[in-house]
């Protein structure tokens, strides 16, 4: 349904779509997270798709499959770029866009800022060449909120080995490599800060789901119930969603309307 019928009379409740997602090193915490933030948001009347990078389509799942297999070892950093923007790809088309435009709220484990730390600089292919690279799959579409949770190394390390799973071949890579993939999700986050949160990751999981729920909320909250035209249909004009892909608000609320 479209904005502008919002402004049929007996328009009960309005949602709102967002993208909301989790970057951070390996074992920070972040599919925690992701599931707990669904289950606060769904608590509140929210509905939401929860999904992951790479994968959340069947392509792009078997993308995720061949490209973090160790057996695939070495790809080169130009062949690894473009299998995760490719995955990326799917995902945004099949996947994220739909559900943005019913009105849903996306929450990703992970997103394009993991190839710009783990590509671009992991890899040396540089920050911003990786962004370039990766326009072309994301068509314009820029995450509402990207939580980053901030992992010191020996955090990550110990939680990964606890949670006793083989390594990838993107976990196998030395201390270092994490180290710098960490920095750079905290200068991506320093160059828009007002749609980054970034928090400690070794703060017990409850605290960082609470405060993510609060700003996700606020991000997520329902407009007011209207018939006024103004109100109903400039659901631009609220923070963060100005961020979404510039030819396509996925902003625009999805009525519920009452018969
Ligand atoms: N805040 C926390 N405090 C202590 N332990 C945590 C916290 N968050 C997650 N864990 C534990 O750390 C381990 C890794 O968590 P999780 O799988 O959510 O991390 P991840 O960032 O998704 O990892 P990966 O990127 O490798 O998939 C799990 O055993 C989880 O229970
Ligand atoms: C999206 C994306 C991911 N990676 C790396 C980061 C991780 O090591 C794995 C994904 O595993 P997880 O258990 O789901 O965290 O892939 C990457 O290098 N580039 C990317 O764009």
């Amino acid at each position: 349904m479209s904005a502008g019928l919002a402004t049929v009379v007996g328009v009960k409740q309005t949602t709102r779509g967002a993208l909301i997602v989790f970057e951070g090193g390996d074992g920070a915490g972040k599919s925690t997270q992701v599931q707990a933030l669904a289950r606060a948001l769904r608590a509140a009347g929210r509905t939401v798709t929860c999904t992951r990078e790479p994968g959340g389509t069947p392509l792009a799942e078997a993308v995720r499959a061949l490209v973090l297999d160790p057996c695939h070892t070495p790809v080169s950093a130009q062949t690894e770029a473009l299998l995760f923007a490719s995955a990326r790809a799917d995902h945004v088309t099949r996947l994220i866009r739909p559900a943005l435009q019913r009105g849903e709220v996306v929450v990703s484990d992970r997103f394009v800022d993991s190839s710009a730390a783990y590509q671009g600089t992991g890899r040396g292919l540089g920050v911003d060449s990786v962004l370039a690279l990766n326009e072309w799959a994301l068509q314009g579409l820029v995450p509402d909120l990207t939580v980053v949770l901030d992992v010191d190394q020996d955090t990550a390390e110990s939680r990964r080995a606890r949670r006793g799973l083989p390594e990838d071949r993107m976990e196998s890579e030395a201390g270092a490599f994490h180290r710098a993939v960490n920095a750079t999700f905290r200068e991506l986050a320093a160059r828009s800060p007002e749609r980054y949160l970034v928090l400690d990751a070794a703060l017990p999981a409850e605290q960082i789901t609470r405060t993510v729920a609060e700003r996700a909320l606020a991000l997520t909250a329902p407009a007011a119930s209207s018939s006024s035209p103004a109100s109903a249909s400039s659901p631009g004009a609220r923070p963060g969603l100005s961020h979404a892909a510039p030819s396509e608000s996925h902003g625009a609320p999805s009525e519920d309307v009452t018969r």
